[in-house]
């Protein structure tokens, strides 16, 4: 079983629409499930993972509904994003603890086997509460791989890890996908999803904004419009040879900064005319610098688009 299927999926809380009429379709290989925080990507997994039952929609599992389906959650593993663990059992009793209420035939060897893939049997003896970060991540991995799930789902897995752990992490995530097994991971970073996602789901404020491979997401990102704070020797001079340029969208001089605000369609064009047109009017340019770079406008952006 590997193929997640959404079809016009809502949930809300009370008032709130966590998850709007969201349509996907998840298949082997590792997916990237990339927006803003708050953005219902929890929802979203625990919705997939069985732990939460969709307002309206369906989330099916090679077309076998998931909510209260105990046949299809021997096939998902969870990591959930939470922290709070039962810090008095050792790693090793956690995951047996999984094995056992998976109800596998041989708990101990299959606890044993999950530890080994996750390269923490050596610690495997020792309370949870004496682990690191990176270590409770990684039995929280092996608990949800005890009874070896064709569908891995994991919650912001690489917060709070450090460079080498994240690199272990994403080498085994790899390893899986190229394995046939469907591996879908939620971040609110975008490089991060770059590096490791053969293909990305974009959601924002609860809506499914985008979807395809990175240079897909990587092309939506960099072709909307850019807003640039731009400062010279000649703001309004500068401004009126920019505005003759089809490129240019919109300019707006801003007395109190300084500064001339630029709205730039066509990315590449606009980059190679701001200099030359600096250049043949003999003005000097002191500052460009994007206005609207945080992730959270990149993202409005591809909602309205
Ligand atoms: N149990 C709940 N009760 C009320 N509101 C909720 C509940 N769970 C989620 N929400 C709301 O639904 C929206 C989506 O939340 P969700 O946790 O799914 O987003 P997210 O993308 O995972 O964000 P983050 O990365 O910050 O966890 C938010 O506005 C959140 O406050």
């Amino acid at each position: 079983m590997t193929t997640l299927t959404l079809d016009n999926v809502s949930r809300w809380f009370g008032n709130v629409v966590a998850v709007n009429d969201v349509s996907l379709t998840v298949g082997p290989g590792v997916t990237g499930l990339l927006g803003p925080n708050g953005a219902g990507k929890s929802t979203l997994i625990n919705m997939m993972g069985g732990f939460l039952a969709p307002s309206t929609g369906t989330v099916t599992l090679d077309g076998a509904v998931i909510w209260r389906n105990e046949q299809v959650y021997r096939h998902i593993g969870v990591v959930p994003e939470r922290e709070a663990m039962y810090d008095f059992l050792t790693g090793y009793d956690f995951v047996l603890a999984n094995a056992e209420l998976h109800g596998l035939p041989h708990p101990a060897a299959a606890a044993r086997a999950a530890l080994s893939t996750v390269e923490m049997e050596y610690a495997a003896g020792r309370r949870i509460e004496t682990y690191s970060k990176g270590m409770r991540q990684r039995v929280k991995m092996a608990s949800a791989l005890v009874h070896e799930p064709a569908v891995l789902l994991l919650d912001e897995p690489f917060n709070g890890m450090d460079p080498r752990q994240r690199l272990q992490l994403m080498e085994l995530l790899r390893r899986m996908g190229a394995d046939g097994r469907t591996v879908l991971f939620s971040s609110h970073i975008l490089e991060e999803v770059e590096q490791l996602a053969h293909h990305i789901e974009v959601i924002v404020a609860g809506r499914h904004a985008a979807s395809g491979d990175f240079r897909e997401i990587r092309r939506l990102m960099t072709d909307r419009p850019h807003r640039y704070l731009v400062r010279s020797s000649d703001d309004r001079a500068l401004a009126s040879a920019l505005i003759a340029d089809p490129s240019t969208a919109g300019l707006e001089l801003d007395l109190g900064e300084r500064a001339l605000l630029v709205q730039a369609v066509d990315f590449a064009r606009f980059t190679q005319l701001l200099p030359r047109v600096a250049r043949e009017n003999g003005i000097r340019l002191y500052e460009v610098s994007p206005s609207d770079e945080s992730l959270e406008s990149v993202f409005s952006y591809l909602v309205a688009a």
